[in-house]
């Protein structure tokens, strides 16, 4: 099973980007603000229609399935999702069951996520009371329901703190190992390096590298596509990097 983009565009939004992702793989989508991150995952997911290319998860062409064929191959993290009504946690990850072909019970599968997000104490509080790490931490164990082979997720670490980026993207490459397909859009590079089994670098909405991490974060890479230039903390928990902009004398 892979992910396969074949000459994907969008308007003038995506041009012809092109990678394929093995099954069981955590892949990172990079770029500036604006270089089309969100506009790739929403097209690789269907849920915008390509001006051209194709798409296809485990050889089926995304552009063939219905929407509850979609819904029952991808979770999907958005990256503003819309507001919610006052309902608690609890109710607001219960309606996110909906149409899910379920492997184990409804309430089975809600333990499951509550536990990997560590949400135990906050199902009876009204959803939109949760600060936004919170929320951002239920969001991701909605997407998370169901356990779908796909899951593709806007920025999951976003208004997380150090604690919880780690947790997530450790979360996220313990259930890559477990051979769910995952693609993510990231901004910190940091991170993207340290977890990612190959990034994809966008560039005003054209692809400049999709590869191991090493290959894509090259000094001439992050100049043209970020503007910056980083020096690298190597040590036994990972890579980290130290970014500065081009024109700094340090
Ligand atoms: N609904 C829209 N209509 C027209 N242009 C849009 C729309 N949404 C986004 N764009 C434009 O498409 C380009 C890519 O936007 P996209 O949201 O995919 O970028 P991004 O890489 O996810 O950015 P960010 O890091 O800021 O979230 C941007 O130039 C943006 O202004």
């Amino acid at each position: 099973m892979s992910l396969v983009s074949q000459q994907l565009s969008y308007g003038t939004r995506l041009k012809n980007v092109s990678f394929t992702v093995p099954e069981g793989q955590l892949v990172g989508i990079i770029g500036a603000n604006g270089a089309g991150k969100t506009t790739l995952l929403h097209t690789l997911t269907g849920q915008l229609a390509p001006s051209a290319g194709s798409v296809h998860f485990a050889g089926v062409d995304i552009s063939q399935l219905e929407p509850l064929q979609r819904r029952q191959l991808f979770g999907f993290l958005p990256q503003n999702p819309s507001a919610h009504a006052e309902v608690s946690v609890a109710h607001f990850l219960q309606s996110g069951l909906v149409n899910l072909p379920l492997k184990v019970s409804a309430s089975e599968e809600l333990a499951r996520v509550v536990k990997l997000l560590q949400l135990e104490n906050y199902l009876a509080r009204p959803f939109t009371q949760l600060s936004g790490g919170e929320q951002r931490r239920v969001q991701l164990a909605r997407a998370l329901l169901g356990d779908q082979p796909w899951l593709v997720c806007d920025e999951p670490t976003a208004s997380l703190d150090l604690h919880y980026q780690l947790h997530v993207m450790q979360l996220l490459k313990s259930l890559a190992a477990q051979g769910k397909t995952i693609t993510v859009a990231l901004h910190d590079l940091s991170l993207a390096a340290r977890f990612c089994d190959q990034l994809v670098l966008l560039r005003h909405g054209a692809l400049l590298a999709a590869d191991q991490p090493a290959a894509v974060l090259t000094d001439a890479n992050l100049a043209q596509a970020f503007g910056i230039k980083a020096r690298w903390l190597c040590t036994e928990q990972g890579v980290a990097l130290l970014p500065s902009l081009l024109d700094d004398q340090d």
